[in-house]
């Protein structure tokens, strides 16, 4: 089984075992404000479970990553949704993974573009934050409360990512 792990375009149904994408998907638009605003309607929603907890509304700057990139841990948050949305129109990659008896089978990647966020559902495996080219800053909503939300593995072997734009 090769360890390189192959680069996949996000799309709504290939990302929907995982979560939610966040886009300006014209079938959840309606104009409000008169008119003079596109609302794209309920895109994802928070889930941050637990008696005392809530959403808050963070910024993460992620720096870039060095690629070839050795993916050797994924985490999770068992108590809660967490999104990221770009602040600036840059690709992006989200890695995630099926759940397989408690620990992340072999990860997925998606490109995806800079008007792309996505919504982790809770308890979805998934790398953290994957910045390219540059520091980015995402908009990232997320579970802040009592209990443990943060479940890390890592793996036996390592799953290696190419520059998705390597060779211009
Ligand atoms: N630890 C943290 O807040 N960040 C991660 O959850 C992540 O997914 O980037
Ligand atoms: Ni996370």
């Amino acid at each position: 089984m090769s360890h390189l792990l192959s680069i996949e375009p996000l799309t709504r149904e290939a990302f929907a075992p995982f979560g939610s994408i966040m886009e300006a998907d014209p079938a959840s638009m309606r104009f409000i404000n008169g008119g003079n605003t596109e609302r794209f309607h309920a895109l994802a929603r928070v889930d941050a479970a637990g008696e005392g907890a809530g959403a808050i509304i963070n910024i993460f700057r992620g720096q870039p990553r060095v690629f070839p990139y050795s993916v050797t841990m994924m985490e999770r948050h068992p108590l809660g949704s967490q999104s990221f949305s770009p602040l600036q129109d840059r690709p992006w990659l989200v890695v995630v993974a099926e759940d397989e008896g408690g620990r992340p089978g072999r990860p997925r990647v998606f490109l995806a573009n800079g008007r792309q966020g996505v919504n982790y559902a809770r308890n979805i495996w998934h790398h953290p934050l994957m910045s390219v080219g540059v520091a980015s800053d995402f908009i990232v909503v997320d579970r802040e409360g009592p209990g443990s939300n943060l479940e890390e593995f890592y793996y036996d072997e390592a799953f290696v990512i190419r520059d998705p734009f390597e060779g211009g």
